[in-house]
């Protein structure tokens, strides 16, 4: 059997692949012109299978079970070639229905081959004579989904898109609500108050002399404290502390969730100002009842009345000009009229009618969540409806609790909370976000049913989006593919081939250049804060972002606690800057940060973490070219000096103004235009080759181009000078 034979019955019976890679082996004289032909008969093939046949499996002996008309010519060309004729009365096939493929995203070669119910061989001789590059084509190589498409639109096949079976068949496992409460067992509940105001009117200052303690001398931007106070009469008041931070607008917007009632601060020597604004939208929107605390009433420049008329400009309307929001003149600092104040949230209470149910399961809201060193994963919740006693199970979006311990502002451990009660809770596997809802379920393997589902449920939602996402993309590509393949339409398949070869090839050249031109100007970084708070606080700073066409910045994470050596590996991978918000990194973080170079930035105040990035940006930019002018001259008159055997133009000048330094760049003026720009190659007075000309002073020069100077051009001396850029990004304060 001749070598030729010898493929052509492997090439038969293992494939068209196998076939290229034997063609490659042997790919020598005599034997190579046989596998020419042998491919184009295989080629044939394929282009005949591609044009619609159903039946395409070959039997070893090259007779084939059932062939359609069209392809008769070619079948008795194979079996002339062979010597062997199946002998059998060819009938012309029915029209047939197509055949129609369940097809999905990222299909493997076998998936596919599977899916249309042929081998492996068939998906690699249905891409032949297109661009794809079979050699790269394994069995578990994924497809994109314009091959899929195209193979089986070459097979004469149609498809459609496999169904996500999983939808319909999980149950729904979440927990929901209970309906409400049955009037005949509510009970009064103390008010949830939270204040609210601009920055620096007084607010922590006023929750401070509440409280009677000294943390207003602390930096408290960290995290949301509630606590109670007690009136004389008996009635508590429940707290929040919301700082004034435009950054916290977020918190405090969930403030107003959980809150009955608002007190704003308004400075009585500031007035109404953009924050007061936004705290009187926040309250107006979750329908809660304000209550105006006019503060710093003690000082001199006070001017109550002032206040309480420009509040009427937004709809808050005072007692005294007739309409129901109580107004009380307070100094936070002295503790004036505080009691005043209490006593007129507890009547604005009594008017609301507070109640809960104390009974049944319980309902509330996280207030803030952090990561205690000690506790772990740590919340402040205020219970909404039931009373939390250790040992209940919550949920809380996807977290869960056993509450182990709880305590009460003043750090101590309670055994249970009622309605309207702040309290921290200890036992939370994962660690809750603020602003969640928590519910209780009856035991654990419930809290992780509804954990299970609320993830499964998130996935799905994201799977969605990303499938979303992936088909924008693929319709982008597929239009670009269209757009490719009609302006290589008239083409061979090997010019084709060639062409996008060289395409991609300009296309992986221009890569690297790209990439490193923008890695220079991304700034990649990873975020750490305390709490949940105050990450989402810089994350919405830096939402607003807006320098990108300078240097972009890129969050590739974030998250609450110390910084961890998982946070450097991340930052090493990205060449990023950590910046870490009231977190500590421990020695060895310390240690190996520096190793590597590693830039950790860890701030106690925002606005100066804020600022540390601004300038961290700034220095990534390149620095631009600053031009200062050192001196201006005016051409009087000109001549030529010979040079060797060349003619030199000379400008005969005198200076205007600073001087002319040689060493220094200069530019030829006439009106409007730039004639020149360049070096001298000389500069003289009179006879002398000298280095500066003042002004006043009159000198000849010459320059590195041949310029034809006349009376009235001007010459400009002039330095470059690098400057630093600074990032355009303004986050407002
Ligand atoms: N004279 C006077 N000064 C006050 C009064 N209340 C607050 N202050 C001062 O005003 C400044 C700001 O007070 P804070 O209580 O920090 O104001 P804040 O609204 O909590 O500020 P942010 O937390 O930054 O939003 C401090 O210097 C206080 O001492 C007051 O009633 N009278």
């Amino acid at each position: 059997m001749t070598g030729s034979q010898v493929i052509s019955i492997l090439g038969v019976m293992t494939g068209l692949k196998t076939l290229l890679r034997l063609e490659r082996v042997l790919c020598c004289g005599g034997v190579m012109s046989q596998l020419c032909a042998l491919r184009c008969e295989a080629v044939r093939l394929a282009h005949w299978r591609a044009a619609g046949s159903h039946c395409l499996n070959p039997l070893p002996s090259t007779v084939w079970t059932c062939i359609p008309p069209t392809t008769y010519q070619l079948t008795r060309f194979m079996a002339t070639k062979h010597g062997k004729s199946s002998g059998k009365v060819l009938k012309p096939k029915p029209k047939q229905e197509k055949q129609e493929v369940e097809i999905k995203q990222r299909m493997t070669v076998s998936e596919l081959a599977q899916a249309m119910k042929r081998d492996i061989d068939h998906v690699y001789e249905a891409l032949l004579n297109t661009s794809f590059d079979l050699d790269s084509l394994e069995p578990d190589s994924v497809l994109e989904e314009e091959w899929i498409k195209e193979i089986v639109k070459r097979s004469g096949m149609k498809f459609k898109w496999a169904k996500l079976t999983e939808d319909k068949v999980r149950e729904n496992k979440d927990v929901e609500r209970q309906p409400p409460p049955d009037p005949a067992v509510l009970v009064p509940r103390p008010p949830v108050v939270t204040i609210m105001g601009h920055v620096d009117h007084g607010k922590t200052t006023l929750l401070d002399s509440l409280r009677k303690s000294q943390v207003a001398a602390m930096d408290r931007l960290t995290f949301v404290l509630p606590f109670a106070v007690q009136l004389p009469s008996g009635e508590r008041i429940t707290f929040l502390d919301t700082p004034g931070h435009a950054a916290f607008s977020a918190m405090r917007a969930r403030g107003t969730l959980v809150t009955d009632i608002v007190i704003l601060v308004v400075a009585a020597d500031d007035g109404v100002m953009k924050q007061t604004i936004e705290s009187i939208q926040h309250a107006k929107k979750a329908k809660v009842p304000i209550i105006v605390a006019v503060n710093k009433c003690d000082k001199h420049e006070a001017d109550p009345s002032r206040v309480k008329q420009e509040l009427l400009g937004h709809d808050v309307v005072c007692e005294e000009f007739g309409g129901d929001v109580q107004a009380i003149h307070v100094s936070a600092l002295k503790g004036d009229n505080l009691l005043e104040l209490a006593e007129a949230t507890v009547t604005l209470a009594e008017v609301l009618e507070l109640k809960a149910d104390p009974t049944g399961q319980v309902e509330g809201t996280i207030i803030e969540s952090r990561t205690d060193k000690g506790k772990g994963p740590v919340s402040t919740v205020i219970v909404k409806r039931g009373t939390l006693r250790k040992g209940c199970t919550l949920v809380a979006g996807k977290a869960w609790a056993k509450v182990r311990f709880m305590f009460d502002e003043n750090n101590q451990a309670v055994s249970e909370a009622g309605p309207s009660t702040a309290v921290e809770i200890v036992g939370w596997k994962e660690l809750p976000s603020a602003g969640e809802e928590i519910l209780e379920v009856v035991s654990e393997q419930r809290a992780r049913e509804v954990v299970d589902w609320r993830c499964y449920v998130e996935e799905q939602e994201k799977l969605k989006e990303d499938m979303k996402a992936i088909e924008a993309k693929q319709q982008e590509h597929e239009e670009s593919y269209k757009k490719e393949r009609e302006s290589m339409a008239h083409l061979s398949w090997k010019q084709r081939k060639s062409a996008m070869y060289r395409a991609n090839k300009q296309r992986m050249a221009f890569r690297p250049s790209e990439r490193v031109e923008s890695q220079d100007l991304t700034l990649p970084v990873i975020v750490k804060g305390d709490v949940d708070g105050s990450v989402e606080a810089i994350l919405n700073i830096l939402d607003s972002y807006d320098a990108d066409e300078q240097c972009q910045l890129n969050v590739v994470h974030f998250g609450v606690g110390d910084i961890t050596e998982n946070d450097l590996k991340l930052a090493e991978t990205f060449s990023g800057t950590i910046y870490g918000f009231n977190v500590a990194a421990n020695k060895s973080v310390q240690q190996i940060a520096a190793k590597k170079g590693i830039p950790l930035k860890l701030h106690r105040v925002i606005y100066k973490l804020i600022d540390d990035l601004k300038d961290e940006l700034s220095s990534k930019l390149p620095p631009t070219l600053e031009e200062n002018v050192i001196g201006e001259a005016s051409v009087l008159a000109t001549f030529d000096v010979t040079v060797g055997k060349k003619k030199v133009p000379v400008a005969g000048c005198r200076v205007q103004k600073g001087q002319l330094d040689r060493k220094m760049k200069f530019r030829v003026i006439r009106g409007r235009e730039v004639l020149w720009e360049g070096r001298l190659t000389t500069l003289k007075h009179h006879k002398d080759d000298v280095q500066t000309v003042k002004t006043g002073m009159e000198c000849g020069l010459s320059l590195d181009q041949d310029v034809d100077f006349m009376p009235g051009d001007e010459i400009v001396c002039y330095e470059e000078a690098e400057k630093q850029q600074k990032i355009s990004w303004d986050p407002g304060f």
